[in-house]
């Protein structure tokens, strides 16, 4: 039994080192720190709680790794604070709402809450960030990588948005 139990934990061990299988996000420290964790599929991950005082933004470094998982989305520079942002434009202003009330659905399940703007009636830009680290977290991809995966094609103009 003991063998049985050292190969099937060392076999996890070895996956977990070869980045095979998914870890909980909160694996990855640094001075004690928690930052994110490396894995495949963001959208299939859930945000953690990042109101618990141990969460300080990724790096930029880190962040233009993972940028290249929603490359829909544009990291910016606001005054020190990076964020994630990205633009559509929608048919009508009350799609728009609709746009909303879809994104709106994710962020409540994900406990995690990215900025809305509907601007000039037909554009939509959204920007996530961490608002309790000033930064980004790995919070902020996924919840990017579950807005890129909504369906709301039917909603937007076939103009590209600016
Ligand atoms: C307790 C709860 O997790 C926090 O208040 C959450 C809510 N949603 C949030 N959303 C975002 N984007 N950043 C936050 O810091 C944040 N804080």
């Amino acid at each position: 039994r003991n063998v049985a139990f050292t190969f099937r934990s060392s076999t996890r061990v070895t996956e977990i080192l070869q980045d095979r299988v998914d870890v909980p996000s909160n694996r990855n420290t640094l001075n004690g720190f928690r930052t994110f964790c490396s894995g495949k599929d963001l959208s299939a991950k859930k945000c953690v709680s990042c109101s618990s005082g141990d969460m300080r933004p990724m790096t930029e470094q880190a962040a233009n790794q993972l940028i290249q998982q929603v490359p829909e989305w544009n990291l910016t520079n606001d005054g020190g604070t990076m964020k994630l942002s990205r633009s559509w434009k929608v048919k009508t202003f009350l799609e728009g709402l609709e746009f909303f009330q879809a994104v709106a659905n994710v962020a409540e399940a994900e406990g995690h809450h990215p900025d809305l703007h509907l601007v000039g009636w037909n554009n939509v830009k959204i920007d996530i960030w961490t608002h309790s680290v000033g930064g980004l977290t790995e919070n902020d991809f996924i919840l990017a990588a579950k807005i890129n995966g909504l369906d709301v094609q039917h909603l937007l103009s076939r103009k590209p948005a600016k």
